[in-house]
């Protein structure tokens, strides 16, 4: 049984605002210690009120490099992009001075592009703070059940690390191909945020945690000692 504990607050304004201050923390804590920050953020629909809170936070944001846990192999030019939603709602206002580390490359395969990704990454040292969302499948990053590349993924084994994702056979998640980071990387980090809303993201958290860390991305976040922090609400 997991002792992660899900905080839970009763409004969407207070939970965006908990979630934005406790990465701005981390970054800030980051910054006096080493003169440098590394963000790494989700894509999809949880992050925006929480992205557009953390843009106006007072830091040093010429000093902050900001990346992504994962991304469709599409163009920013894409409404797929997860690229987009950040610059559009993160790298805006104070923020925009942030250096934007891109997982995706053009005209390259998906697995040159993780491979181009894990070598600008690999310069930049440990995450200092993670945004993180889950699909109603329990997915985080781009952790897909039943894809061929999962149980690499939730390796702790291996060293923390980029790779490419096919897509989903026979209608299966995702449609297209992706780029993730591996479960080392968030495991590394300083601090680890998981924004949860809706009361079915709150069941499938609660039955993940509890499940088996070879196969479920939850079960091993959890299990590879990531330090996180789970904040719910409705
Ligand atoms: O595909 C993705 O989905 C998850 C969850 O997205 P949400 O819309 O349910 O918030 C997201 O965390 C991930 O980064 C994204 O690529």
């Amino acid at each position: 049984m997991s002792d992660i504990r899900i905080e839970i607050f009763p409004d969407k304004d207070g939970w965006a605002d908990a979630c934005a201050g406790r990465l701005s923390d981390a970054l800030s804590a980051a910054l006096g210690e080493g003169d440098k920050a590394l963000f790494a953020g989700a894509g999809g629909s949880t992050p925006s009120p929480i992205y557009r809170r953390l843009a106006q936070a007072d830091l040093d944001w010429s000093k902050v490099a900001v990346t992504l846990v994962d991304e469709r192999h599409v163009p920013e030019s894409s409404p797929d992009s997860n690229a987009r939603l950040m610059r559009e709602t993160l790298l805006t206002g104070p923020a925009a001075a942030a250096r934007f580390i891109p997982l995706h490359h053009a005209a390259v395969t998906v697995d040159r592009a993780a491979a181009l990704a894990a070598r600008a990454l690999q310069a930049e040292g440990p995450l200092d703070a993670v945004l993180l969302g889950m699909g109603e499948d329990g997915h985080i990053c781009s952790m897909f059940p039943g894809s061929p590349t999962l149980k690499t993924l939730l390796t702790t084994a291996l060293e923390p690390a980029v790779f490419g994702v096919p897509p989903g056979r026979d209608g299966m998640a995702p449609p297209q191909e992706r780029i993730s980071l591996n479960i080392p990387y968030l495991a590394r980090a300083r601090r680890v945020v998981l924004a949860l809303t809706g009361a079915k993201k709150r069941a499938v958290f609660e039955a993940e945690a509890a499940g088996d860390p070879a196969v479920q991305p939850i079960a091993a976040l959890i299990a590879s000692g990531a330090p996180l922090e789970v904040l719910w609400t409705e």
